[in-house]
């Protein structure tokens, strides 16, 4: 009989992920020969360690049920034990940006359906400094928003909660820049910049092409840099994100790396899968198909 660790943070995006979760279990159970064992998480770094349980208790599979912070949390547990189990994704966050691109449904029909077909894929993971991460690294302006909107309201909005927030932020932050020290395997920039994104996937903050050419599997990060210029030519670079055509703007610094090291003489804190990280500067490196996920 395969056993799978069901992690879910109760209080993620609408609160309606326990429900699915559980409607899911009975579905499964009722046809397949598995047994499930739920952990609610309760607070910060709890689904680091129910990970780092079913990994060393050789679970088949951890299902973690959540937003990216809990999804990030779970791949750190699992990255964090010597022996990987399999990761699926039950995305019930705001925004889910790894997940989206994945393709990972939410639905309790798919779900279910992609827990019966047993596909799986291995993906890149990145780590920043003695973090990991599944999706992206980012710092500079905007990077905040996500940490401003209280989760009451994003329990009601959704991911509009953030739009409002964005809207009330953008005319403030487009003056803002940080004096940026990259380096990554032949290149060194030393530049003006209003942020950078590290990213595994094309999509982040919501934005489905942030990074459009970005791989899950290929070794590489795809880093952009919006170098600082006037808020008019900022807002044009702006307008193109919604097709990718940003990335070939020349204040914009598009390219692949498997390795980034990012330092600023500004007081910078890093975002990790929309989490608050710490201050630079980082290092930042990739771990070829780190893990194993299931997928649709
Ligand atoms: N029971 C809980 N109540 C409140 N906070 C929790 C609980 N369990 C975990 N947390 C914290 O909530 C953080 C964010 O959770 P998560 O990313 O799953 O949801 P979200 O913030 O609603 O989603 P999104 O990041 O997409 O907005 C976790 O990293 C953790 O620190």
């Amino acid at each position: 009989m395969e056993k799978y660790l069901v992690v879910y943070n109760p209080s993620s995006g609408k609160e309606m992920g326990q429900q699915k979760m559980f409607q899911i279990a009975k579905n499964l159970l009722t046809d397949e020969d598995i047994s499930m064992t739920f952990i609610a998480t309760k607070k910060k770094g709890d689904a680091i360690e129910a990970a780092k349980h079913g990994c060393s208790e050789g679970y088949d599979m951890i299902i973690a049920c959540g937003g990216d912070g809990t999804i990030n949390e779970a791949v750190n547990g699992i990255m964090q034990s010597p022996s990987k189990t399999k990761l699926a994704i039950l995305p019930t966050g705001t925004i889910n940006d790894f997940a989206t691109y994945m393709r990972i449904p939410s639905s309790i029909k798919e779900f279910t359906k992609m827990l019966k077909n047993k596909k799986t894929n291995m993906v890149d993971v990145g780590k920043v400094n003695d973090q990991y991460f599944i999706n992206v690294v980012s710092g500079g302006a905007f990077t905040n928003i996500p940490h401003e909107v209280p989760s009451d309201t994003k329990t009601i909005f959704g991911k509009y909660a953030y739009y409002f927030q964005a809207a009330l932020e953008i005319p403030n932050q487009i003056y803002k820049s940080y004096n940026l020290k990259v380096e990554s395997e032949g290149k060194t920039l030393n530049l003006e910049a209003l942020v950078f994104v590290v990213s595994n996937t094309p999509s982040t903050g919501g934005f489905k092409k942030m990074t459009p050419d970005a791989k899950f599997n290929d070794g590489l990060f795809d880093v952009v840099i919006f170098e600082k210029t006037n808020p008019l030519i900022m807002l044009e670079i702006f307008t193109g994100m919604a097709s990718g055509d940003h990335v070939k703007h020349p204040k914009v610094h598009y390219f692949k790396t498997s390795e980034i090291s990012i330092d600023s003489d500004d007081e910078l804190t890093i975002d990790i899968d929309g989490e608050y990280g710490f201050k630079t500067p980082v290092n930042i490196s990739i771990i070829n198909e780190g893990i194993e996920l299931l997928v649709p």
